[in-house]
This record gives structure tokens, C-alpha cells and sequence, in this order.
């Protein structure tokens, strides 16, 4: 199911043009949005949105037109901006049962909604308190909490990773699985982390400078590398050469060795190398483009 798609959306700025033709279409699941910082992301959301009106072309939401039938988006799609929009005087619950009730829901059952979300995101007794005493962590937990309170179809998370510390990260990328997996919410999230989507992404759309550069799912930008990774305690020079007068083609990176796989039978060579040598084999492995590579490889073509 087709959960956005844009054709030739542009929107340009005086000073500069934030998307620039932009067509490309994202299904259900989680989709990651990369790009540097000033790439496009956040205007290309708000546009969905429809709090921002395109120079040009078109795009939909849900099948829903931005131009004329933003509300409808809005009633259907949670959004965590990527800047911090709290009011610090009032408590989580406050905040977010106040959300839940402009999104329409009577207050008992805004009250309720809001109750499980706040769990759901990781916030418990501290609930309670003002926002304004709040870890960074806490605050984004609050955002993502009243994107999601009034059970939307889809949501947009604008960088929701943003000054998070690497435990915070792994929880908040747990979070966003969650949301897709176990809830069936299709997410799309912004980052300029590209490792970080990688783990929890089924599609990734990379722009740059307002333009696509690629849009595929995960599986291929990590597709399988026709390269084996040998990792051995120590002996990696005698390995190589054996491996070469196999007839392999090797390269040494410090503990690693690099194996073109040249048939299927370079398995079985490796291995046999390993066991004639009495080598200690730590890891042997298939080769997997990493996301950042092949972004990277890339942008050096544009
Ligand atoms: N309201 C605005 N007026 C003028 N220029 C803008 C406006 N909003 C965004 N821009 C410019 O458009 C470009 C894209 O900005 P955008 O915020 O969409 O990027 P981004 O990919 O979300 O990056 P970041 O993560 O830094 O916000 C930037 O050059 C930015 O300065």
C-alpha cells in the first residue's frame, strides 16, 4: 500500500530551492528519510503535512491531498517535529491529553489514550511532573507521545533521535520499531544518521540538496557483497598466502582478511586454509554493504 508519493515537488525558498523535483513513493512499514542537515527533510514533511504549500508539482498522503485536504492528513498522521515545542509548566499527561482532545477524542477517552501512550513511549511516575524539568530523552518520549495519542494510520518523526545519548538512541530505535512492527503504525522517519536507520528502516529515500538520490528497501543497500570476511586471532599473513597460492584474491586489513568469492567452493578453501594452519578463527563471514558506503559511494557520483 502506497502511503505517500510525490511527482515533481518542488519548493523553493528566495534563497534557496529545499526540494527540487522531488518524485518518489513510500509504502507501509518503516521508511527512513536521510540526508544531511538543510537536505530537504523537514520541508518535504511539512508539505505532506500541509502546513507548507509546494512551488510546484503535487504529492498525497494516504491518497489525501495536502492542498486541500490537510485536516483529513492531519486526523490521520501523527507528527514529532524535530525542534522542541513543549510547554515547560505543564505535566506530560497535561500535555498530551490536551493533544489527544484537539485531535478530536472526548476527554475521558483522551485521558485514557493518553495514559497508555505515555507508557507505551517509557514514561512513568515522571509523567506527572512539569515538562520543563525533563531530560532531553524524556522531552522526545513526550513528542513522540502525542504523535501517537490519537492512533493515527501513519506518523512522521523528524529526527526524533536528536541529542539522545547512545542509550537513549538504542531505546528511542526500539521505540520506532515497535511502532511499525507491533502497533501496524507506518512510520516515516528523518535522520543524518545513516547507521541508526539501517536497524530499523525497511525502505530508505536519500536526498540531497532537495533531489533523490535513491529510494530502495534495506535489503538492497545492504545487499550481499560477492566477498568473504575472515577474522583469525593471529597468522592473517600466512592465511593470505596460502589463500593466494590457492588461487584467491586476498587483501589483509590488520585482523581481517578480505576473500573475492570466486565460486562457490572459496567457503570450503577458506575453512580448509584455517583447519592446515591451526589458526584460530574468530569470525568468517559473507560481506554486506554497509548503508554508509553505499551512500557515500553515491554522493561521490553526483
Ligand atoms: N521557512 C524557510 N525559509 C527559507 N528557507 C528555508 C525555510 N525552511 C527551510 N529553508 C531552507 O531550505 C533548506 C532545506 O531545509 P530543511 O529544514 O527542509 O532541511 P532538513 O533536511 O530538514 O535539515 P535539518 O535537519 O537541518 O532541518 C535549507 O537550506 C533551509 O535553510
Amino acid at each position: 500500500m502506497t502511503i505517500l508519493a510525490t511527482e515533481g515537488l518542488t519548493k523553493r525558498f528566495p534563497r534557496v530551492t529545499a526540494l527540487d523535483r522531488l518524485t518518489v513513493t513510500a509504502g507501509s512499514g518503516v521508511t527512513g528519510l536521510v540526508g544531511a542537515n538543510g537536505a530537504g527533510k523537514s520541508t518535504l514533511i511539512k508539505i505532506l503535512l500541509g502546513l507548507l504549500p509546494p512551488t510546484e508539482g503535487s504529492a498525497t498522503v494516504l491518497g489525501l491531498n495536502p492542498a486541500t485536504q490537510a485536516l483529513d492528513i492531519r486526523r490521520a498522521v501523527g507528527y514529532m517535529p524535530e525542534h522542541d515545542c513543549l510547554p515547560p509548566d505543564v505535566s506530560a499527561t497535561e500535555f498530551t491529553v490536551h493533544m489527544a482532545q484537539m485531535s478530536g477524542l472526548p476527554r475521558s477517552a483522551a485521558r485514557e489514550r493518553a495514559a497508555d501512550t505515555l507508557r507505551h513511549v517509557g514514561l512513568y511516575e515522571e509523567r506527572y511532573r512539569p515538562i520543563g524539568g525533563y531530560s532531553t530523552g524524556m522531552r522526545q518520549r513526550v513528542k513522540l507521545a502525542q504523535a501517537l495519542v490519537h492512533d493515527p494510520q501513519m506518523v512522521f518523526l523528524d529526527e526524533p533521535t536528536n541529542g539522545l545519548d547512545p542509550q537513549g538512541r538504542d531505546e528511542m530505535l526500539a521505540l520506532i520499531r515497535r511502532i511499525g512492527a507491533e502497533f501496524g503504525i507506518s512510520v516515516v522517519v528523518t535522520s543524518h544518521l545513516l547507521g541508526e536507520l539501517e536497524r530499523v528502516c525497511d525502505h530508505v529515500i536519500v536526498i540531497d540538496g532537495g533531489r533523490l538520490l535513491r529510494s530502495s528497501s534495506i535489503g538492497e543497500f545492504t545487499q550481499a557483497t560477492q566477498s568473504i570476511t575472515v577474522e583469525v586471532e593471529e597468522g592473517q599473513q600466512p592465511l593470505a598466502d596460502r589463500l593466494t597460492a590457492a588461487g584467491q584474491q586476498v587483501t589483509v586489513h590488520g585482523r581481517l582478511l578480505t576473500v573475492a568469492v570466486a565460486s562457490p567452493g572459496t567457503f570450503d578453501i577458506v575453512r580448509d586454509a584455517v583447519c592446515d594452519l591451526d589458526l584460530c578463527l574468530v569470525r568468517l563471514e559473507q560481506g554486506r554493504h554497509r548503508i554508509e558506503d553505499v551512500f557515500r559511494e553515491e554522493m561521490a557520483n553526483v
